[in-house]
């Protein structure tokens, strides 16, 4: 179930040779350069996505799942390795990966629900008004929130904004929908809600989705494979495979979260 680092690289060759993955990032390193500092946020990390996984970035705070999710996204370029998707090189955004963010304010506050998530599908994706409209209230409906079709993000709850959110980026039907700690700001309960509430929507759509967490069992419930990030700078610990099959295992699952607790926090001198 786990690969190690060591064993990752050869894996994602073969996948690489049987079918070319969705996402490849091959030994990618990303630097944030301030004034008087140079911080390496990831160093040497690879992995690859294929279609319809649910791939999580999993490590401790600062370890670079955010930067890294940022790279794949197009707004940071690797100061070596490549991100590829469908075999082009990632230079810039676009609308086949759309982001969601953690924060409540992502929203336009002077946009109504429907208007949030016709957005991009009219400037991006430059459809008629009534083919977005159309699309935005279809994935309104998935999240169900047709009810407050017609609200202001201010009157919504954070689990509410946050449904917009998601219904915005599936909207736009990306190749990779990035995940950035969305849940994370929600209380536990709504959490675990929207966590069932993600997990039901892939059952109906498959669509292949990134989700950086560092919650471990969030992790294991989302996922059906896991990159385990080292402290910073992140580089890649292990690949933890057929996390479905584990969480749906009586005992298992709970086996799990303390093995990847072993690895993530087994580093002497570290603190949690
Ligand atoms: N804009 C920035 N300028 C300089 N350094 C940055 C910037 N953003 C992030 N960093 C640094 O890069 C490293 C990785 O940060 P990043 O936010 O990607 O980590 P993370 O794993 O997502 O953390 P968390 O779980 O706390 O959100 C950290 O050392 C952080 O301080």
């Amino acid at each position: 179930m786990f690969q190690s680092a060591a064993a990752v690289s050869p894996a994602h060759q073969a996948i690489a040779q049987a079918a070319e993955p969705l996402l490849s990032v091959e030994k990618v390193t990303l630097r944030y350069k301030t004034p008087n500092l140079l911080v390496t946020a990831t160093e040497q990390v690879s992995f690859s996505v294929r279609k319809s996984d649910r791939f999580v970035l999993l490590g401790p705070s600062g370890c670079g799942k955010s930067t890294l999710l940022k790279a794949v996204g197009g707004y940071m370029k690797p100061v070596s390795g490549s991100i590829r998707i469908n075999g082009r090189t990632v230079t810039k955004p676009g609308p086949d990966r759309m982001m969601v963010f953690q924060e409540f304010d992502q929203l336009m506050p002077w946009k109504t629900v429907l208007e949030n998530v016709m957005f991009p599908l009219l400037v991006a994706r430059k459809l008629l008004p009534k083919e977005a409209e159309e699309i935005a209230r279809a994935y309104i409906d998935k999240v169900k929130l047709t009810r407050a079709v017609d609200s202001f993000p201010h009157t919504l709850s954070g689990g509410m904004k946050q449904r917009v959110a998601i219904a915005r980026g599936m909207a736009m039907q990306p190749d990779i929908l990035l995940m950035d700690e969305p849940f994370a700001a929600l209380d536990a309960l709504t959490r675990r809600q929207m966590q069932d509430e993600l997990l039901q929507l892939w059952d109906d759509t498959k669509f292949t989705v990134i989700f950086v967490t560092h919650s471990i069992a969030e992790a294991i419930k989302i996922s059906n494979r896991i990159l385990l990030l080292s402290p910073h700078p992140g580089r890649v610990k292990a690949e933890v495979v057929d996390v479905d099959k584990a969480s749906n295992e009586d005992g298992t699952a709970a086996a799990l979260e303390r093995d990847i607790h072993d690895l993530l926090f087994s580093e002497p001198g570290h603190r949690e």
